[in-house]
C-alpha cells in the first residue's frame, strides 16, 4: 500500500536542471576554491597585508598561483566529466537530465505562471510538467505525467524524439495510470564485444555485453540486412562461437563466402548448395525424429526435459540468402514445397531435441517465407541498412512505431554490423554484432578449433587459398567454381540483390 502511495519515479526534471553540468562544475570546484583561499589567500595574501606590506610586486605570485590553480582545476574537472560521460558514468546521467530540461524548454513543453512580488510587480515563473529521470541497471527511464495535460498527446508519442535527443535506443514503452514510461539504453556501442570474446555453451551464445541468444529458450534465429551490412560476418561469427559446442550444417545457395568452409576438415560434408541443401533439411528432420525416439526411450526419461539433459549436442542449420534460394525455386513447386515442409517441421518441433535454424536473407518477404513460419523464429536480428518495410517484416507489428535508424559512423569511424535485435514480440533494441578485427583470419581460427577438437590438418597452400575467400575484400574467384556454376551463381547474386 505504502509503495502505491509513495511511488519513486526518479529525479524530477525542473527548469533548474538546464544548467546541471555547470552547477556540478562549480560544486566540484568549491573544495579547490576553499583550499586556494586558505593557502594562497589566508596564508600568503592575508599575512602580507597584516604585516603592512605595500610592495605590489609581492602580490603578483599569489595572484598568478590563484589564477593558474583555478584554471587547471577547472580543466581537470571538465576532463573528469568528459571521461565519465564516455564511460557512461555519473555525468552521462547528469548530462541526460540536462538534455531533457533543454528539450522541454526548446519545445515549449512548460507552463508560465505569474505571481505578484511583495513590491507589487508581476513575476513570471516557468513551471515544468512532471517529468522524471530514473537510472536502471543497464538502462534508464524517462517518465512523463499525462493525466490530461495539454502535452499529453505529445508525451504519448515522444519515444522516437527521445531516442534522437538522448542518442539512446528505446527498448520499452509502458503506459501506466496517469504516466507514460519510456525505457531507453544509451551507449550501446560500448557494449560491443570482439569475436574472440564470444562465448557459447549448450544453451546460449553471447552477442554483446549483457546480451545473449538463449537458443534453447528462444529457438531459431532470423537475420536480415542489406548487402554489405555484415550478414555474412555475423553468420561466420555465430558459427565460430557455436562450432565448439554444437554440430553445424551450412547451406549457402549463393556458393559464396561460407562455401569455403566446406574445404576444412571441421566442416567436411557439412556445407551444402543446390539440391544438396534440400537433403540437408530432410536429414535434419529425420535426425529430429531419431533424437525424439532416443529421448523418449531413454532410461533417464523425464517429461519436459530438453536435449541437454539427455547429453545431446545442439545442432544448427545455417541458411544464408534464403529468399534468393526460394526465388530461384519459384518455378520448381515440388522442391519449394519440400523445403517449406522440412522447415516447418524443424521450426515447430525441433527445439526440444536441440535442432535450431539460423536463417539469413536481405528481408523476410512473405513471398519467400510464409508469415506463419516467420513468426516462429523467436529471435530476430538485423544488420546494416534496411527499409522500413524490411524492419517491420523482421521485427513485426510490435515495432511499427519504432524509429529504426541507420548509423553509418560512430565517433567518426565507419561502423559495420550495426542493427537491431529482439526476442519475438519484444521491442527491438540496438545491436552491434561482435567485432571482427582486421587481423582475424576466419580460416586460421577455424583451423585452431580443428586442432583443439583433434581434426587432421590441411596443407598450408590450401589454407592460404581458403583464407583469401573470406577476406574483407571478397575474392570470390578463389572459390574455383566451374562455368556452369558461375552462371547459376550470377543468377543467384542477382536474386539476392533483389530480395
Ligand atoms: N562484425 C564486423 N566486424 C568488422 N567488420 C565487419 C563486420 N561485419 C561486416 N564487416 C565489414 O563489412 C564487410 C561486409 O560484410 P558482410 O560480407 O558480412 O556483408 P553481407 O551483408 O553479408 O554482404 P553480402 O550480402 O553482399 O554478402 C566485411 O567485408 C567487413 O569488412
Amino acid at each position: 500500500m505504502l509503495k502505491k502511495i509513495f511511488k519513486y519515479r526518479g529525479k524530477r526534471i525542473r527548469y533548474s536542471s538546464r544548467k546541471l553540468m555547470t552547477v556540478y562544475q562549480f560544486v566540484l570546484f568549491i573544495p579547490v576554491l576553499i583550499a586556494i583561499c586558505y593557502f594562497v589567500g589566508y596564508k600568503q595574501v592575508y599575512s602580507l597585508v597584516s604585516s603592512g606590506e605595500t610592495d605590489w610586486k609581492l602580490f603578483i605570485l599569489p595572484a598568478v598561483l590563484f589564477l593558474s590553480v583555478s584554471v587547471v582545476a577547472n580543466l581537470l574537472i571538465l576532463l573528469l566529466k568528459r571521461v565519465s560521460i564516455i564511460r557512461d558514468g555519473f555525468f552521462a546521467r547528469v548530462e541526460q537530465r540536462q538534455i531533457l530540461a533543454k528539450m522541454v524548454i526548446d519545445n515549449g513543453y512548460y507552463n508560465r505562471e505569474q505571481s505578484k512580488t511583495s513590491d507589487g510587480k508581476t513575476k513570471e515563473k516557468i513551471k515544468f510538467p512532471k517529468i522524471y529521470y530514473r537510472k536502471r541497471k543497464e538502462t534508464f527511464e524517462v517518465v512523463f505525467e499525462t493525466k490530461g495535460s495539454k502535452f499529453q498527446d505529445k508525451f504519448l508519442t515522444i519515444g522516437g524524439f527521445l531516442e534522437t535527443a538522448l542518442t539512446a535506443d528505446m527498448i520499452k514503452k509502458v503506459d501506466e495510470k496517469g504516466f507514460v514510461i519510456y525505457e531507453l539504453r544509451a551507449n550501446v556501442f560500448n557494449k560491443r564485444i570482439s569475436i574472440r570474446e564470444m562465448v557459447a555453451d549448450k544453451g546460449k551464445v553471447q552477442l554483446m555485453k549483457g546480451l545473449y541468444w538463449h537458443f534453447d529458450k528462444d529457438p531459431h534465429l532470423l537475420l536480415g540486412g542489406g548487402t554489405g551490412g555484415g550478414k555474412t560476418f555475423t553468420l561466420l561469427s555465430l558459427i565460430y562461437a557455436l562450432v565448439r559446442v554444437a554440430d553445424i550444417e551450412i547451406c549457402d545457395p549463393k556458393r559464396s563466402d561460407l562455401m569455403a568452409l566446406g574445404k576444412l576438415p571441421l566442416f567436411e560434408g557439412k556445407v551444402h548448395s543446390g539440391k544438396d541443401m534440400v537433403m540437408c533439411l530432410k536429414n535434419a528432420v529425420s535426425e529430429m525424429n531419431d533424437r525424439f525416439e532416443e529421448m523418449n526411450t531413454s532410461a533417464k526419461y523425464k517429461m519436459g526435459k530438453n536435449y541437454a539433459y539427455y547429453g545431446l549436442k545442439p545442432k544448427f542449420i545455417v541458411i544464408d540468402e534464403f529468399a534468393a534460394w526460394m526465388a530461384e525455386l519459384s518455378n520448381d513447386f515440388k522442391t519449394a514445397g519440400e523445403v517449406e515442409e522440412y522447415l516447418t517441421q524443424i521450426v515447430l518441433k525441433a527445439r526440444q531435441c536441440g535442432i535450431f535454424l539460423i536463417v539469413a536473407m536481405q528481408r523476410p518477404d512473405g513471398e519467400f517465407i510464409k508469415t506463419a513460419l516467420r513468426d516462429n523464429f523467436m529471435f530476430r536480428m538485423s544488420v546494416g541498412r534496411l527499409s522500413e518495410t524490411g524492419n517491420w517484416m523482421i521485427f513485426g507489428d510490435e515495432n511499427k512505431n519504432k524509429n529504426f535508424k541507420f548509423v553509418e559512423k560512430v565517433d567518426g569511424e565507419v561502423v559495420y554490423g550495426r542493427g537491431y535485435v529482439a526476442k519475438g514480440g519484444d521491442v527491438a533494441s540496438e545491436l552491434y554484432s561482435p567485432f571482427v578485427p582486421s587481423d582475424f583470419d576466419f580460416i586460421e581460427e577455424f583451423l585452431k578449433i580443428s586442432d583443439e577438437l583433434g581434426y587432421e590438418r590441411i596443407a598450408e597452400a590450401e589454407v592460404q587459398k581458403l583464407s583469401k575467400t573470406i577476406e574483407k575484400t571478397f575474392d570470390r574467384e578463389a572459390l574455383s567454381i566451374n562455368d556452369e556454376e558461375s552462371k547459376e551463381k550470377a543468377f543467384l547474386e542477382e536474386l539476392s540483390q533483389k530480395y
